[in-house]
């Protein structure tokens, strides 16, 4: 119909790599003519060319794209929000408690625009204080721009997708080490709470953690960041014991409430 007609005008105009007729498929399925929009204007600045899938969810898709950021060729991870989600009432949870944003009565497109704002956001303030986090590089309406985690088009893998195979990569007591180095700094120095913090959330990049999806982190004076603090340090803890590693989230906690 017009519309589709319409959806595969701009698909033209992305320059999608045709690596396979799924993945046009994909694009023409998950993105509204607006998402679509939205873009086109992207890739004229940032986006050589659009690549496959690299995540898919109920609130989010994320693509790989090579990318043209400051005149240099950079890999980049593509992250659309649906506007059309069904998980936009958790975000609003989130959102009603963060001071940053004016929450007057506003549509569900606006919800999501903020949202990828909030993490665009989040992302900034961790990565300039040295959290290990993908380096953000844009965000326009419910769009992101970051650098992308992996090789050759392939994600960096999460703690879970490695499981118990984690040992055969790094030596799970120093990746414990670090991944709470980086979560008392995006803490102590950026004043952040991931707030979904585990083993899904963590790639392992060059045997370093990286922590993503930032969307739902909040600052320190939400009004219930320490509890989500102790979920994420619980999380940890829970994902490490399997390796024999133990550490106890509340005294962890609480060192780092006096930093
Ligand atoms: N940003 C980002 C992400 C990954 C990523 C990979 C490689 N490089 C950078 C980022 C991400 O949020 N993944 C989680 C997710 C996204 C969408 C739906 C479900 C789950």
């Amino acid at each position: 119909d017009k519309e589709l007609k319409n959806i595969e005008r701009y698909l033209d105009k992305l320059r999608i790599k045709e690596r396979d007729q799924d993945d046009r498929k994909i694009f023409a399925e998950v993105l509204d003519k607006r998402t679509l929009i939205t873009l086109y204007k992207l890739s004229k600045k940032y986006i050589q060319a659009l690549g496959g899938v690299v995540s898919t969810g109920k609130e989010a898709n994320v693509f790989y794209a090579d990318g043209l950021v400051d005149g240099e060729e950079m890999p980049l991870a593509v992250k659309i929000y649906r506007i059309e989600t069904s998980e936009f009432h958790k975000m609003e949870d989130y959102l009603f408690g963060d001071k940053r944003f004016d929450m007057k009565k506003i549509s569900k497109k606006t919800i999501i625009y903020i949202w990828a704002e909030k993490e665009f956001r989040n992302l900034q303030k961790a990565y300039q204080e040295g959290v290990n986090v993908p380096r953000p590089v844009h965000y326009l309406k419910n769009i992101l721009l970051m650098e992308f985690l992996g090789e050759d088009e392939i994600p960096s893998p999460s703690l879970f997708d490695l499981r118990k195979n984690l040992a055969d990569f790094v030596n799970p007591k120093d990746l414990l080490e670090e991944i709470l180095e980086n979560v008392e700094r995006l803490v102590v120095s950026a004043e952040l709470v991931h707030a979904d913090l585990s083993e899904y959330n963590i790639l392992l990049h060059n045997g370093k953690p990286y922590f993503i999806d930032m969307g739902q982190a909040v600052l320190l004076d939400h009004p219930n960041s320490i509890s989500f603090l102790e979920r994420d340090l619980k999380n940890i803890s829970r994902f490490f014991e399997k390796f024999g590693l133990k550490f106890d989230a509340g005294e962890f906690l609480s060192e780092l409430m006096n930093k």
